[in-house]
């Protein structure tokens, strides 16, 4: 029971030191314990990587974890033979040891763990003879052994192994034929030979340098690795409170701005050509803020916007709307609407404009744009002529010469952004699978349909603030096109940190690789519930994606998840399409611009490995 399992865990704190763990012994329960996760009343996870854990571990601690699903003690200086106890966690499916001073023969009793999926025994002291009894583990996927001191010759294990590494061992002999589909990098400083193989090491002893851990070159490895690992840390988004602070008095601004130039013009505010006024028309009219029908509507005029605009009076002033069947509002509406900050962007800032009690839209207001009238016209109208159901839909701007407004559909459920890292723990429910693998989706078909308007179309500054939410969760993708309005001088270093592909050196200049990039970090985001803003480098210098690529690649499912997705998600299936997302991550992360999938590829790998997740669940 979880007593025992309590007791089970202070052994082995007590046993191999773990001196940064600060478990709170008084709680009865050990389910909040750093590292440990329970399910169904009994602790199925203990992951305490890097955790300066060191020493042998006794026998009778883990003959009592026996619902154990996930052992995960990788990156610490645990010594000795492992404990024989351990064939007790007949639940055990992932194993993770790498990376430890483990020696002696691979207990015998590690065979008897048939549910074992993810094995990673690398980077220790193991000898002997690799044993037949691997082939007892038939639902092995991974197979880690590299950096050991094993003997002997190689067996066909017949096993269906996607992963697969026994390199730097002592062993010879040839590759048996289920082994020869890995690349010779599985058997590097081994005296193994076999046909497929173009590099085949004959020197039969093992290098004293180990191979790296990571497949990035610069990432901090090796026994850096073996350094704690701090959480990244997730937050709220910080733009919305500092607008809420400063608000009413940004609103007030606006109001004062835009209608400066009104003047004797006001009733030809809007231009004509392209709106339809139509008075009160809303009322019973459900409020369609997402749907491209939304309507909005001009109000009676307002003694004291008039005022204001007398007062401000001079040059061009005319809310110009896309779409030829939208029925509009006008500016006077939108001014006198109430509003309320959004947030700060890279672009200026958000608010939300309240026209009617069913009528929300949300206005940018545009700093630094330099560009002529015309330029940004041109500009502008490309961005507004885009229509998918997955972006969010640029409704009408605003140009003079010292404000530009872009007006949007307001999207009631907010971002991913806020969705992912606000309000943690202050009874949101939890964001299951399935929801945040349809948000990846409709993002990334809102992306494919950008890049398929030109090879040179590209988002410039996607990032998970920037997917906003239908309240179906439906994604769309907002904030398009404006990279190139703005000026140089607004793209601030941190634009979009953590997201941005490392070749981006001018952020005005953005290409569909890099998208597919800061796409990749949104997965990762996505699987992680990390947000890469807040945790620009982590202890060891990373970045979310770096930090991602360093562990993944050892460690599928373990470390990486977000543990709310790994405490609500039971189901097998869904662990895989968790897995193939996180693969999809990585590829699109990659350093090289040119190891990226396109975006069609992207939506087409999303829809795959869902629909293989409603198969197997049948
Ligand atoms: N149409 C919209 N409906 C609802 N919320 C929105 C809308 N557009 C923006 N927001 C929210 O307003 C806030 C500010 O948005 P804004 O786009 O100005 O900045 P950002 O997304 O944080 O950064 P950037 O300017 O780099 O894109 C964000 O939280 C964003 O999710």
């Amino acid at each position: 029971d979880l007593a025992a399992d309590k007791s089970a865990l202070l052994s082995f704190r007590s046993a191999v030191g773990g001196r940064t763990l600060l478990w709170d012994v008084k709680q009865t329960s050990p389910c909040n314990w750093t590292g440990v996760l329970c399910d169904g009343g009994r602790v199925t996870a203990l992951r305490l990587p890097g955790e300066t854990l060191s020493g042998h571990i006794p026998e009778g601690i883990f003959g009592n974890l026996t619902q154990l699903r996930t052992l995960s003690l990788r990156l610490n200086g645990l010594t000795g033979s492992l404990p024989l106890d351990l064939g007790s966690c007949s639940d055990l499916r992932r194993l993770y040891l790498q990376g430890n001073r483990f020696s002696g023969e691979i207990p015998e009793v590690l065979f008897s763990l048939s549910n074992l999926v993810r094995l990673n025994l690398a980077e220790n002291e193991f000898s002997g003879e690799i044993s037949s009894g691997f082939k007892n583990l038939t639902r092995l996927k991974t197979l880690y052994l590299e950096n050991n001191k094993l003997s002997g010759s190689l067996l066909d294990l017949d096993l269906s192994l996607d992963q697969f590494n026994v390199s730097n061992n002592l062993l010879n002999g040839s590759i048996p034929k289920s082994l020869q589909k890995f690349d010779s990098d599985s058997f590097v400083g081994t005296s193994l030979c076999g046909k497929p193989l173009v590099v085949c090491s004959n020197e039969g002893t093992v290098p004293s340098q180990p191979i790296s851990v990571g497949n990035i070159p610069g990432t901090v490895e090796g026994s850096e690795e073996k350094k704690k690992r701090k959480k990244l840390s997730g937050g709220a988004i910080a733009g919305i409170v500092i607008g809420c602070v400063v608000g009413l008095s940004l609103i007030v601004m606006i109001l004062m701005v835009l209608f400066r130039k009104k003047g004797n013009e006001r009733t030809r505010a809007i231009d004509l050509a392209t709106i339809k006024h139509h008075e009160v028309e809303i009322p019973g009219e459900k409020a369609a803020v997402e749907a491209p029908e939304n309507r909005s509507y001009v109000n009676e005029y307002s003694p004291s916007a008039v005022k204001a605009v007398e007062v401000n009076s001079s040059g061009m002033k005319k809310l110009v709307f896309f779409g030829n069947a939208t029925k509009v509002f006008d500016l006077e509406d939108l001014l006198r609407a109430s509003a309320e900050v959004l947030g700060k962007g890279t672009f200026g800032t958000a608010y939300k404009a309240v026209l009617d009690a069913v009528t929300l839209v949300a206005v940018k207001r545009l700093k630094d744009v330099t560009m002529a009238d015309r330029e940004f016209k041109e500009k502008i109208e490309v961005v507004g002529a885009m229509d998918h159901e997955n972006l969010v839909p640029l409704r009408a701007y605003y140009y003079s010469g010292d404000e530009k407004l872009l007006v949007y559909d307001f999207m009631p459920m907010g971002s991913l952004s806020a969705l992912l890292h606000g309000n943690k723990g202050a009874g949101r429910p939890p964001l299951n699978w399935e929801v945040r693998s349809g948000i990846a989706l409709g993002a990334a078909r809102g992306l494919d349909y950008l890049h398929s308007q030109d090879p040179l179309s590209s988002h410039g500054n996607v990032k998970s603030s920037n997917i906003l939410l239908t309240n179906s969760h439906d994604a769309r993708v907002s904030d398009f096109g404006l990279a190139q309005l703005v000026s140089a001088s607004s793209t601030t270093p941190n634009r979009a940190t953590g997201y941005r592909a490392p070749e981006v050196t001018d952020p005005r200049r953005v290409s569909q690789k890099a998208d597919v990039y800061s796409f990749g970090v949104v997965l990762l985001e996505l699987l992680t519930g990390k947000a890469p803003s807040n945790s620009v480098m982590n202890e060891e210098g990373m970045d979310l994606a770096r930090w991602v690529h360093s562990v993944a690649r050892e460690e599928w499912r373990n470390e990486v998840f977000d543990s709310e997705l790994m405490s609500i998600e039971t189901v097998v299936s869904v662990e895989e399409e968790m897995a193939e997302m996180l693969q999809l991550g990585i590829d699109c992360t990659e350093q090289h611009p040119d190891k990226r999938p396109v975006m069609v590829e992207v939506v087409r790998r999303i829809q795959e490995l869902r629909q293989s997740g409603a198969d197997r669940v049948g």
